[in-house]
């Protein structure tokens, strides 16, 4: 058993890597400590015990907020049900949720027949069993960047760069040198923010390197 801490729950398509266009519930958890220029998901990086709330407030959410509640694996599964989910697919995000233990929530989702993945930036040690298939987006000279992101790169089966200019295709290329992924693991580039020289530059370097592309689908057709 394991206590997390919830940011939101919700049902959609993924958006990003591999599983573009799966469907899949969100569980987005509380907390990010890496602060990204570019990130997307602000409201997530702070835990404050004033920002504390019920999960029937968290259910219910429709904007982006800081506000966040405690759950365990089995109250997270149950609101899946309660709900009425019909995505077989979970998406374990954040913020970093690598911050917590998953292995809990992972294996009672796959106990219950769903497939997970995780989306962490490779600055805490993934807690996960082997089944789950992670996302690491590395976060390269970041405060607390470095120590565990050799072992977070080898155990990636993708890797997921934002980018917006070229010395982010650099220091992606530096860090495979440093910090080798597995063989059949997926590289992508992602456009910083939807940005037409962002997403240029992404095309251009994917065919060059044979990488794959992923664009923040959701962003395009306005879902979350
Ligand atoms: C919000 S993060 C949460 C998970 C984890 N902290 C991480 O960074 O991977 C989810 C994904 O969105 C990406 N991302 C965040 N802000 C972005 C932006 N403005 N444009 C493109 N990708 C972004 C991150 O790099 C990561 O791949
Ligand atoms: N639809 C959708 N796909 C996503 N893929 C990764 C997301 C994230 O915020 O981690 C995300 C998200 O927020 N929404
Ligand atoms: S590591 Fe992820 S959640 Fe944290 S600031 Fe960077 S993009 Fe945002
Ligand atoms: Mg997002």
């Amino acid at each position: 058993m394991n206590t997390y801490k919830i940011n939101e729950i919700f049902e959609t398509i993924q958006g990003e890597g591999q599983y573009t266009g799966t469907a899949s519930i969100f569980v987005r958890l509380q907390g990010c400590p890496v602060g990204c220029s570019w990130c997307d998901t602000k409201q997530t990086w702070e835990q404050l015990e004033s920002d504390k709330q019920s999960l029937s407030n968290i259910i219910i959410k429709t904007s982006d907020s800081p506000t966040w509640c405690d759950a365990d694996e089995t109250i997270i599964y149950n609101t899946f049900v309660e709900q009425g989910y019909r995505a077989k697919h979970v998406v374990i995000t954040g913020g970093e949720p690598c911050m917590f233990d998953l292995n809990p929530l992972c294996n009672l989702l796959h106990s219950k027949g769903y497939t997970t993945q995780i989306e962490t930036s490779g600055t805490f040690e993934i807690q996960a069993p082997d089944q789950t298939w992670v996302t690491v987006s590395p976060k390269i000279n970041m405060k607390g960047g470095y120590p565990v992101l050799a072992s977070c790169m080898l155990r990636a089966n993708e890797i997921k760069h934002p980018i917006a200019r070229q010395t982010h295709v650099e220091e992606l290329e530096q860090l495979l040198i440093e910090a080798p992924v597995k063989q059949n693991t997926l590289i992508y580039l992602q456009p910083i923010s939807q940005k037409t020289s962002a997403t240029e530059l992404a095309i251009e370097t994917c065919k060059e390197k044979n990488w794959r592309l992923s664009v923040q689908v959701h962003k395009y057709i306005g879902i979350s």
